[in-house]
């Protein structure tokens, strides 16, 4: 109404004084004033005065005009709103500009302080390095050292005990000897002793008669003197058979004394030490033939009396022997006081020498006496004389030995676990700095031997030699292979998902992570990055599930998390969203999703690959991610081969996004974590591959193909890499030499039967170890968060309130 009023001001028309004169009139903005009510009222006023008639042409004429005009006016103000949206959209530009120079510098300034720091602590960790591999060659040496010692000791150790059983070997036969020739004498002084004892009958006999006789011939003695000179003949016939048997009793007596002799000389002879023989079985043998000798003393009656004569004789002539060997030495003592220098030296001799023969007489009596008490008792005798010594001191140089040895054995222990654990930290902080530089890490995994491979009899030709290396037994030698963990058979899925953690913890922290497994067909990557089927031993694709949300939930006080996930399948150079089943397809699918969208491999401004055209589902806990993730495997293609039941006959690729947003200062991290089971290598002959199952395999080698050639450019620092050759090395990009953290798992098998496979695998992996990524935060502030909130709401046509600017 105000500028309808205007209008009438200005053609200068009141139309309420010329109600029958009413035109179509027009109104003009060009002259809107922004005076207030009351200049409003006196303008009115005025215009009543004014009185203003116009004929109807003019009016038109006027109309017209003010048509154009408007029309004009309404360019000029489409023109005006279009310079302001320009205007607004250079400052935003400007504006971003600016922020992202801010940002850049700082994040530059930051780079160069890591740097720096990076470089000291490599500077550190060179010099440690260098001092501990002085450190591990002086202890190295120094086992070395230990280990010859140990091996001299042990030569000599092995030269003793041979030369004590020869020694053993020469007494048993020794004494075994004399027990033979000791049970011989006792024989055949048994059989004597029994003639003995009949010839004595006889002679007793003999006497008998005899004294008869005698007695007899005295009774008559008396009858006659002639037959006197008569009696004296026969009395001296008859002394004629008492003469033959003393003189038989005489020749009994002497040849009892000389088996007395014999048997004497015997025990003398087994009383003297053959030899100082210091060996430990002389404390066995000595006991048998002293228990043997009690036995027969016992038995025999003769003999036990013969022993204890023995004793007394030799008691005798000990206590004799003893007497002689004092006065001597008394005798010596005078002598020595007495004589003088000249005569000294010849004496002294003399007296030496018949001391010492003495002496040794006594000793051999107090042996003798030792071992005929110890005949007589049964009891053997106690070890502390001097031919004891010998064993005694071999015994005590054994025992040192065993010392020595076992010292040794502890210091090569303790020098081992030295070199064990310095190498565990050396490889540790090595690690860390090839974790900085952005190395790709690699793990090797080898599986247990498979049924099949026992059942053709493989030999196990692969050894963890400890968590870093591991060696092949190739016709040419073993070869050996570094790598950044290396896990055994025996390794569970929880020791090897402890070291992969640290990267689920890095893709929520705004990082681009990758874990691949990587292996010929059957060698356990489904098993690695799955699981087994019954879900018994989870892979590291449900525990990454698990993880991610356990993570998010000890952050949810600072952070708000929002993840996504997306799951593709290579097969057959086609990518395949396995949120979606295809119709026609062999699987089934509880829940179809309609026709597939093409899906195609992008890279974002940052080089982080994305899946356009693949279906991008949110999942709020862990069980909700595993269902999609059940979902997807449902669709995957699997089939059984020669080599494993269940092969997978395509690359499986899932893709979860986490964004966080910083509650404290709204800056918004988006992280992807990559976790792909590829397909095995394989060769068709063995796998027995045919038809649809050969071209599957050709298209997963053509792929694994590209994927060499794509990490040989890579380690080998070509110019360029070809990327774009499969679909594979694409979906990979920001993987390998992109800008992710990438963690790569080699799985192989122990058996001699996969043995050129396990070996091209281990060198692809070696070569991998070599390439680096240039991992960055996919982090922007609050500002730059919001601009492109801002934008986007633009592009889809909605309207932004000034606040929002
Ligand atoms: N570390 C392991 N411990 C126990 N069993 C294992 C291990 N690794 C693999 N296996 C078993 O070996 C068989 C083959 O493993 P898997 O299917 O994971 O191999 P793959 O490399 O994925 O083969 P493909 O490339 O053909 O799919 C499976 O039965 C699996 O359970």
């Amino acid at each position: 109404m105000r500028r309808w009023a205007a209008f009438r001001r200005w053609i200068g028309i009141d139309r309420r004084k010329h109600p029958g004169q009413e035109v179509n009139q027009g109104s003009s903005e060009s002259q809107l004033s922004d005076s207030s009510d009351a200049d409003q009222a006196t303008e009115a006023e005025r215009s009543r005065d004014v009185k203003i008639y116009i004929p109807y042409e003019s009016a038109e004429l006027c109309i017209t005009q003010i048509a154009e005009d408007m029309e004009a006016m309404k360019r000029r103000h489409l023109e005006m709103v279009r310079e302001l949206e320009e205007n607004f959209q250079l400052t935003a530009r400007e504006n971003q500009e600016w922020t992202m120079q801010k940002i850049r510098n700082h994040y530059q300034s930051k780079l160069n302080t890591l740097r720096r720091i990076l470089d000291l602590y490599q500077e550190k960790v060179e010099k440690k390095n260098a001092a501990w591999e002085r450190r591990v060659a002086a202890l190295t040496a120094q086992n070395e050292q230990l280990l010859e010692e140990q091996r001299a000791e042990r030569r000599r150790s092995k030269e003793e005990a041979l030369q004590w059983h020869r020694e053993k070997s020469k007494m048993l036969e020794l004494f075994s000897n004399r027990l033979d020739i000791l049970h011989s004498h006792q024989a055949s002084t048994l059989q004597e002793l029994q003639m003995a004892r009949q010839e004595v009958g006889k002679v007793q006999e003999m006497l008998m008669v005899s004294s008869q006789e005698q007695q007899e011939t005295a009774e008559e003695g008396e009858s006659s003197e002639n037959k006197g000179q008569q009696q004296t003949v026969d009395c001296s016939e008859l002394d004629l058979p008492l003469e033959g048997a003393k003189a038989r009793l005489e020749e009994l007596k002497e040849s009892l004394y000389q088996r007395e002799r014999e048997i004497t000389e015997l025990l003398e002879a087994e009383k003297i030490p053959v030899l100082p023989v210091p060996l430990p079985p002389c404390s066995v043998l000595l006991p048998t033939v002293i228990h043997k000798a009690h036995a027969v003393c016992s038995a025999v009656a003769e003999a036990r009396a013969l022993l204890d004569r023995l004793i007394e004789e030799n008691q005798a002539a000990l206590v004799e022997a003893r007497d002689k060997l004092d006065h001597l030495q008394m005798a010596k003592e005078d002598s020595n006081d007495r004589e003088d220098k000249t005569t000294d030296q010849e004496r002294s001799d003399e007296y030496e020498s018949s001391l010492s023969l003495l002496q040794e007489t006594v000793r051999e009596y107090e042996v003798s006496q030792m071992a005929l008490d110890c005949i007589k008792t049964g009891e053997s005798p106690v070890t502390n004389d001097c031919d004891a010594e010998g064993v005694k001191s071999v015994g005590e140089q054994l025992l040192l030995l065993q010392d020595q040895l076992k010292q040794i054995k502890e210091e090569k222990k303790k020098v081992i676990e030295n070199y064990t654990s310095e190498r565990t930290l050396r490889k540790k902080y090595y690690n860390m700095v090839e974790d900085m530089k952005g190395k790709i890490r690699v793990f090797c995994r080898i599986r247990p031997l498979s049924r099949n491979e026992a059942a053709q009899g493989g030999a196990v030709i692969v050894d963890k030699i400890d968590d870093y290396s591991v060696t092949v037994e190739t016709p040419r030698g073993p070869r050996e292979f570094q790598f950044d963990k290396v896990f055994g058979a025996e390794a569970s899925q929880e020791e090897l998902f402890d070291d992969t953690n640290r990267l689920i913890q890095s893709a929520i922290d705004g990082y681009n992570v990758c874990i691949f497994a990587y292996g010929q067909t059957g060698s356990g990557k489904t098993f690695t990055m799955v699981g087994d089927k019954e879900q018994k031993n989870p892979g590291i694709m449900p525990r990454s599930f698990s993880a991610i949300f356990d993570i998010m939930r000890e952050n949810s006080t600072k952070f708000d998390f929002k993840v996504s996930a997306y799951m593709l399948e290579l097969y057959n150079d086609r990518l395949q969203d396995l949120f979606v089943s295809l119709p026609g397809e062999a699987h089934t699918q509880p829940q179809s999703h309609g026709q597939a969208r093409r899906v195609e491999i992008k890279r974002n401004r940052k080089g982080v690959v994305f899946a356009q055209g693949a279906e991008t589902k949110e999942a709020s806990s862990a069980q909700e991610l595993y269902a999609l993730f059940q979902q997807a495997c449902a669709n995957r293609h699997i089939s059984a081969t020669k080599m494993n039941v269940e092969s997978s006959r395509s690359h499986l690729i899932v893709g979860i996004m986490v964004e966080s947003r910083n509650l404290t200062n709204g800056s918004v991290s988006t992280g992807k974590l990559s976790l792909v089971d590829l397909a095995g290598s394989e060769r068709a002959a063995k796998t027995g591959a045919k038809d649809h199952q050969l071209k599957e395999a050709n298209s997963i080698n053509k792929s694994l193909s590209a994927l060499g050639d794509v990490i040989s450019a890579l380690s080998a620092e070509l110019p360029h890499v070809p990327y774009r050759n499969s679909k594979l090395t694409q979906v990979m990009q920001d993987s390998l030499g992109g800008n992710a953290k990438t963690l790569m798992i080699v799985n192989i098998s122990p058996s001699e039967c996969n043995l050129d496979e396990t070996l091209t695998s281990l060198i692809y992996a070696t070569r991998v170890k070599a390439i680096t990524n240039n991992a960055q935060r996919n982090v922007e502030s609050k500002e730059i968060a919001q601009l492109k909130e801002l934008i986007m709401k633009l592009r889809s046509g909605q309207t932004v309130e000034e606040e929002d600017v």
